[in-house]
Order: structure tokens, then sequence, then C-alpha cells
């Protein structure tokens, strides 16, 4: 037996070995015919505005993919939200580019699925704090990716380590029920306080009180247990849930009642927009796993528009190089390049690559800013919730 995981190695993916099989064949077809045309070609995921926002994530690795070949790459700055057209536009001989599509589209697809997932989630509880726990969900190789996506969404932060290192972010959480199960039942004061006097003092102390039985006597355990307490965290089972509103409303009564005002009440579980919504007033934050994490990607594809400076495209898809405008109104306008755009709309595609150099910055923090401040400037909050 290998003891080599089945994950396509970062150098395949570079060297464009990560190719579907007939980008390989149409190479060599190519080659033969002593072809290699200068193309115009396009990522996009709907060519006319569907009503839907989306946020374009997977940049930055996309754009490591393309650097060092001999082609311009212009593209949407990561963090913008858009609504159909191009989100990237590829310039340069076809076989520069040929074997790194399906790569692209990958590095491109799952990731700004993901990102719009979390932003659906932040915009559904604006004043708590949210956590990404889904990296459980997915294979262990996309971590990093899901939780970048998960914080240029807008959530606070998220419980993958590996994923923390690659990105250059601690990772967080609180603790799971099998720290509990392990000192028995019973004997949950015992679990609390050993977390408590062995992590580190910048530890948030959370003490999950929903192991063995009810929740509003273990929060006033933990909090009777566990001095200068943070929070509790209930995870309660689908099957003994009945409202989970009306026991975190019960938890946080009693809490105040006992004089435990400062601490808070997290809860996680199968939670989602809907579910943030209707709890966001009785607790004070959320983990959420797989809403965000099992986001489907979106169906980008990659298109020729132009080829040797001449319109073209195959049947279905519009063809010409396009520019993609923000009108002053928050809308989104697609229009064909070198036309006159709406009045006062900002032209949003970036030079990205210029004869296979990089141009841009990447700056995770920086898009995380531009993703907020683009949604308050489409209206997607108040969008979302006229969808509900
Ligand atoms: O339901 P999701 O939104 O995908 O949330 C992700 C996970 O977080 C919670 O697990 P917990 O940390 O309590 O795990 P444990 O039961 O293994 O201790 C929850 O029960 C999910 O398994």
């Amino acid at each position: 037996m290998s003891e080599e995981f089945d994950v396509v190695p970062p150098e395949a993916i570079r060297e464009g070995r990560a190719t579907d099989a007939y980008f390989d064949r149409t190479m060599e077809a190519l080659d033969h015919a002593g072809k290699n045309p200068d193309v115009v070609a396009e990522v996009t995921a709907n060519q006319f505005a569907t009503g839907t926002w989306k946020l374009l994530a997977g940049l930055k690795d996309a754009a490591g993919l393309l650097a060092g070949r001999a082609i311009d790459v212009d593209a949407l700055p990561e963090g913008q939200l858009f609504d159909g057209g191009p989100v990237m536009r590829i310039e340069g001989p076809y076989q520069e580019f040929c074997r790194l599509e399906t790569a692209l589209l990958g590095f491109l697809s799952h990731p700004t699925g993901v990102a719009t997932r979390a932003l659906e989630t932040r915009h559904a509880a604006p004043d708590s704090t949210v956590l990404s726990f889904g990296s459980r969900h997915v294979h262990p190789s996309l971590g990093a990716m899901i939780e970048r996506s998960a914080l240029l969404g807008g959530l606070d932060g998220f419980s993958n380590v590996a994923a923390g290192d690659v990105l250059g972010r601690e990772a967080g959480g609180t603790m799971p029920h099998a720290l509990v199960i392990c000192f028995g039942r019973g004997h949950q004061e015992a679990a609390w306080r050993a977390f408590d006097e062995a992590v580190p003092e910048e530890t948030p102390r959370i003490a999950l009180t929903d192991t063995y039985s009810d929740e509003v006597d273990e929060a006033l355990r933990a909090a009777a247990a566990v001095e200068d307490l943070d929070g509790v965290r209930l995870d309660t089972t689908g099957s003994r849930r009945g409202d989970f509103r009306y026991i975190a409303r019960e938890v946080r009564w009693t809490l105040d009642a006992h004089g435990h005002e400062d601490v808070d009440v997290f809860l996680s579980g199968g939670l989602g927009p809907e579910q943030l919504r209707n709890l966001r007033d009785v607790a004070d934050g959320f983990g959420v796993g797989s809403y965000v994490s099992n986001a489907d990607p979106l169906d980008f594809s990659l298109d020729i528009v132009e080829v040797d400076d001449e319109p073209a495209a195959k049947r279905g898809k519009l063809t010409g190089k396009k520019s993609v405008y923000r009108t002053a109104d928050g809308g989104h306008h697609v229009g064909l390049a070198g036309r006159e755009g709406p009045a006062d709309a900002e032209s949003l595609m970036e030079p990205l690559l210029r004869d296979g150099e990089l141009v841009r910055e990447f700056d995770l923090d920086a898009a995380i800013e531009r993703a907020a401040a683009d949604a308050e400037a489409v209206g997607f909050a108040s969008e979302n919730r006229e969808a509900e």
C-alpha cells in the first residue's frame, strides 16, 4: 500500500498535469497542425445577470497557476461581488494556458461557492461572533481553501489548525464532546476544570454544556466550576433539540438569574442563515459548519471569445472581449470592451498578470473589507432578507 494520500500534488497542478485529458489531446492536435492562435478567453458563470450575487474567491491561487505563462490576465478583484458576466479574461497564445483550464476553474469555482455561503451566513447575524467549524466535512487537503473562503465572506474565525498555518492566522474553538466523555458521566466539572487549567491564558474558556444532561443545569454547573468562564456552547443533538431558541433563552435567563450575565452563549450544530436569523438575539455567537463548507462550487466555465482579434465563441456564448461595471446605483453591468459603459459606473476588471508577471498584490484583509463594503453597496443583506 502506498503511504501517500490520494492527493494531487501542488507541483502537478502548477505544471498543468491536473488537467482533463482532452486538453492533452488538444495540445497534441494543435502542435501537429502547427496552430497556436492568439485568443481572448473569459471565465464566466452566468453571461447575464440572474439577480443572485456571488462573492469571487480563489483568485490568489488562480493567479499563482497562471503566472509565468506568456499571457495577460485581467480579473475582478478578490472579494468583489458579481452577478453575471466574466470575472477573468486571459489574452495570449492558446497553448500557453490550454492545459491549465481544469485547475483554473477549480481554483475559482469551489472557493467562490464557499465564500458566497459565508457571506450569506455573515449577513444573517451581523453582530454575532460566527466561526467556521466545517472543515471536518470536506477532504483535508481543502482545509485552507475552506477557511480562507469563510474569512473572505466575513466569518470571524475558523477551527482548522493546519489551515491557520497556511493562512498565517490562528485557529480557534471550544471543546468537543469527546473531552467531556473522557472524564465520564457525572464528572463534567472535571473536564471543564482540566481544560481551564491546561490551555493557554488567552484561550477563551467556553464549556460545552450539552453532553450528558440538561443544558440549563450543565451551564450553571460550568459557571460554578470555572472561575471567569467566558461562555457555554450548546450543540444539542437534533433528536433532543425540541426548540433550540427556547433552550438558548432558558440558558441565558438562568445564567443571568444566577449572576452570570458575563457568560456568553454559543450555539452550533446544523446551523445556517435561516437558523441564525432566528437565534441571533438569544445567543452571542455561532459555530457554522456544513452550511458553509458543503457549498456547491459555482459553475464557472472558460470560453474563447476572440481568435486573432475576431469575435468568436461556441453557439450560446457571447462573443467578444467584455467589460464589467458597478453602476452608481449598485447594479452590475456587462458590455463589450472598448464601448462606452454606463455613466458614473466603475470598471471592475483590473490587471492581474502582464506577460506572465503578477502585477497585483493579494491581501486577505483588504479582500475581506472589499467584500463587506461591496455587499453593502449592492444591498446584499436586504436582498437576502427578501429571499426569506
Ligand atoms: O453541524 P455543522 O454546522 O456542520 O457543524 C460542525 C460541527 O460542529 C459541531 O460539533 P462538535 O464540535 O460539538 O463536535 P463533537 O460532537 O464531535 O464533539 C456540530 O455538532 C457539527 O458536528
